[in-house]
């Protein structure tokens, strides 16, 4: 049997904290992503689990502590620029319940924003898109549409995102950035107790580091054929 060696990989949470037609953001105030907006999380760190992590790093940068955690898919970022770069692997929840108040703390200022639906909260701005990873645009309305009444069985539905970047002019900083310009990107929505025809389950939990790997080759391979 040929042997199987996973891809470095390196492990992320990313929580949105939701309320009645409006969504919680952080805007970065330092680091790796600074003068975004994001969800909330970071590294997740050895001996805790990826829920673990996803709690720690939203009570660290927002000052909240999620009881719930719907878990939504996860994104895979690549440096095209940088092949020996590994490869981002963001797990992506929501929370809809937490205990304390959202606070500034001193990596992320959260606030509040509008979520367009029939319940959309208007006394809060509309996402601010063009400040945040610009793949964000491609999967969180999408995200948020489903978990809000415009369209049901939303908690069931999952996904696997994988966006790669090109280097490019990062407008903020005026400067080269590997992790700026978009390059290719797939997503792969999954809801089904059932393997799609080509053998991938059809839940995220039933993923193994080789199916990931698998999907991944399979669709950059795609790409570059069509
Ligand atoms: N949507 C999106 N999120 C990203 C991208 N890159 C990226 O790191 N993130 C997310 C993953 C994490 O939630 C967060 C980065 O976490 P971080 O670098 O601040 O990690 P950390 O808090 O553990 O870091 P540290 O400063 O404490 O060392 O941003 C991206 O290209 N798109």
């Amino acid at each position: 049997m040929a042997s199987y060696t996973p891809r470095v990989r390196k492990l992320y949470t990313l929580i949105f904290p939701l309320g009645d037609g409006r969504v919680l953001l952080g805007y970065k105030k330092r680091g790796f992503g600074r003068g975004k907006y994001n969800g909330f999380g970071g590294k997740v760190e050895p001996g805790e689990t990826i829920a673990e992590g996803a709690i720690r790093e939203l009570e660290e940068e927002a000052g909240i502590k999620a009881k719930d955690l719907p878990y939504h898919g996860i994104l895979f970022l690549e440096a095209t620029a940088d092949p020996a770069s590994p490869i981002l692997e963001i797990h992506v929840f929501t929370s809809t319940s937490w205990t304390g108040e959202p606070m500034e703390t001193e990596e992320m200022c959260p606030e509040w924003f509008s979520v367009p639906s029939n319940s959309a909260d208007t006394s809060h701005p509309p996402i601010p898109f063009q400040t945040m990873w610009e793949e964000t645009v491609e999967w969180l309305p999408i995200l948020l549409g489903f978990y809000f009444p415009v369209s049901k069985g939303a908690e069931k539905i999952q996904m696997v995102h994988h966006a790669s970047f090109k280097k490019g002019l990062n407008p903020q900083t005026g400067l080269q950035d590997i992790w700026h310009g978009m390059d290719e990107n797939f997503i792969q929505w999954l809801g089904s107790d059932e393997a799609d025809e080509n053998g991938y389950p059809g839940r995220l939990e039933n993923w193994t580091e080789e199916v990931k790997d698998r999907w991944i080759e399979e669709r950059k391979k795609a790409s570059f054929d069509a």
